[in-house]
């Protein structure tokens, strides 16, 4: 049996929830992952070092017995918030980001930021204690085409915002055009950015072409094939500054499956197994660990990880749904299959 063994790879880019489903999400990170970078857009936004600190806790409880996985917490950034917060965030240890929102761009951002103008002493309190600002890149207002929202966040927002605050280290998160990998690439050295497995395998057919598949939809949302193709390019190429994010954004089904369903892709069932199937597609398998597990801890400045992750070239089906709180969720590829598992994973079923 073929097997793929990488350094443990980490996630920068992820949503746990809260509540009873947090249980039933964790795991599937823990199982693959050694560290993530936890969203803080909850029901209510996690704003105070003290609000991201319980929520840690309680994602620390609800790992599974013996599991090491490690959140990374971030601190929802508000027109209002103080730099001292910051201050406060930083203090911690365990907050390594602040997360910008732009107000209605996304799932729980209504909190968010109106103006970045707005945020100029917090933001300046972010690069002094050398924090992340991790970025939502999109603009939200309603005259602007939904395809377009990425480009026009990177000429009208980033590109001034790297300008007045010039030590702010910056992740743009879920790039999903080619517009954006070029934007990254001639960006400065503090300039990263993330990159979903739905953006590498997926363009809007799959989302809109014979029939609308509402578990297919997500912010910012699926774009061309020659973005998809762009994207995949920035990810399998080795630049250190293309980093991997899922994005996982658990949804309940009956949420996802209505007449205004919610953006959101549950990738955490079969993240990693996606990303290779992906750099395996680009003929780049020996890519995928320094797009894992090396340039995302380089840029944050942590330490790499010292143990793998072993992958075994075995066809694996996906449930139709798996549990979530009281509800039901529905995984992406739910009722298909993934060509790879993990070499060690209790849930392996052979398909
Ligand atoms: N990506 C999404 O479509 N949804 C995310 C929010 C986000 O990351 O924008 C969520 O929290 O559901
Ligand atoms: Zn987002
Ligand atoms: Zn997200």
């Amino acid at each position: 049996m073929e097997t793929l063994t990488i350094a443990r790879p980490d996630d920068w880019h992820l949503h746990l929830r809260d509540g009873a489903a947090l249980a039933d999400v964790v795991h599937w990170s823990a199982a693959r992952f050694g560290r993530a970078i936890i969203m803080p857009n909850l029901t209510p936004p996690l704003t105070t070092t003290d609000a991201v600190a319980a929520y840690r806790e309680r994602i620390l409880a609800a790992r599974p017995a013996g599991s090491r996985f490690e959140p990374l917490m971030t601190l929802y950034l508000t027109d209002n918030t103080p730099a001292r917060e910051i201050e406060r965030a930083a203090a911690t240890g365990f907050i390594h980001a602040v997360k910008l929102y732009p107000a209605g761009a996304t799932t729980n951002s209504d909190s968010g930021v109106t103006d970045l103008r707005r945020c100029d002493e917090a933001l300046a309190a972010i690069a002094e204690h050398d924090l992340t600002l991790c970025l939502h890149g999109e603009v939200t207002h309603p005259e602007t085409d939904i395809f377009d929202r990425e480009a026009v966040f990177l000429d009208e927002r980033l590109a001034p915002l790297l300008d007045r605050h010039r030590h702010l280290r910056v992740v743009l998160e879920h790039l999903t055009t080619a517009t954006a990998v070029d934007f990254v690439r001639q960006g400065p050295e503090r300039l990263g950015a993330t990159i979903t497995p739905q953006h590498l395998l997926m363009n809007r057919n799959d989302l809109l072409a014979g029939g609308i598949r509402p578990h297919h939809y997500c912010l910012p949302i699926l774009k061309r094939e020659g973005d998809r193709a762009a994207l995949l390019e920035a990810a399998t190429s080795g630049h250190p500054r293309f980093f991997l994010g899922t994005d996982s954004a658990p949804h309940a089904q009956s949420a996802k499956e209505d007449a205004c369903g919610c953006a959101g892709i549950f990738t955490a069932p079969l993240a990693i197994e996606l990303y290779a199937e992906a750099f395996e597609q680009a003929g780049a398998l020996d890519r995928l660990e320094g797009f894992a597990s090396h340039f995302g801890a380089d840029f944050y400045g942590l330490p790499r990880a010292t143990d793998t992750l072993t992958l075994t070239r075995q066809a694996r089906r996906l449930p139709d749904t798996l549990p979530y709180g009281d509800a039901r969720i529905v995984p992406l590829r739910a009722g298909g299959t993934i060509d790879w598992s993990l070499a060690s994973d209790p849930q392996t079923e052979s398909a």
